[in-house]
């Protein structure tokens, strides 16, 4: 066995709160989401978890729950890395609408395509086969590498950039990932084998 990567959702967002359509738009973490976090961090000191590395996009709500994390782990100045690859998949021209409103326009079949779908993109925006485009090499070039040196590895990201990471790191099917669903907040324990499949997974929820 190699080392261990732990993934995190955001804390709710105020977008989340208001049920809108979200992508690279960058709204900040409700008083729920920030509790969230910090619940995560707290559920992570619990593992005795400490931390070689972290990740995260470059859009505030990944960014804040990463650091509730580190400080409850009690690694506040933790080496971060930025980057865009990890942003949430880009909504494209539904950014910024409501769901329901959404639903009521194009039809409830036509959202859950665009929402949940593999490679059927909402207009003007990625799908999840695009967003897999971007998160995967990136973490196979970047995030990887650490944790078959065997270190701790965090990633602090979104739902949907998750869902394409995981897809690839389980080997899911495209019918598979329509069902995953990520929780706010809850972060979800790899360890790797030295061949960098998965050694096994947890769920750490409340
Ligand atoms: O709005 C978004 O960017 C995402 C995540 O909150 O929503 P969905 O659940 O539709 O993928």
């Amino acid at each position: 066995m190699s080392g261990t990567l732990v993934l995190v959702r955001h804390g709710q967002s105020e977008w989340n709160l208001k049920n809108l359509f979200t992508g690279w738009r960058d709204p900040g973490l409700t008083e729920l989401g920030h509790s969230e976090a910090k619940a995560a961090g707290q559920r992570l000191k619990a593992k005795g978890l400490h931390f070689d590395i972290a990740y995260t996009s470059v859009l505030s709500r990944a960014q804040v729950t990463l650091q509730h994390i580190l400080d409850e782990v009690g690694q506040p100045g933790l080496e971060t890395i930025r980057n865009q690859a990890l942003n949430e998949r880009d909504y494209g021209d539904l950014s910024g609408l409501n769901k329901d409103d959404a639903r009521a326009k194009w039809g409830e079949d036509q959202v859950h395509i665009w929402r949940r779908s593999y490679d059927v993109p909402p207009p003007g925006g990625e799908s999840l086969r695009d967003t897999g485009a971007r998160v995967w090499p990136y973490y196979l070039h970047d995030v990887q590498p650490h944790v078959l040196r065997g270190e701790t590895v965090l990633v602090a990201a979104h739902g949907n950039s998750l869902r394409a990471l995981i897809m690839a790191l389980e080997g899911l099917t495209s019918e598979e990932i329509i069902a995953q669903e990520l929780a706010t907040g809850v972060p979800i324990i790899y360890t790797l084998n030295a061949d960098s499949t998965v050694a096994s997974k947890e769920i750490l929820t409340a």
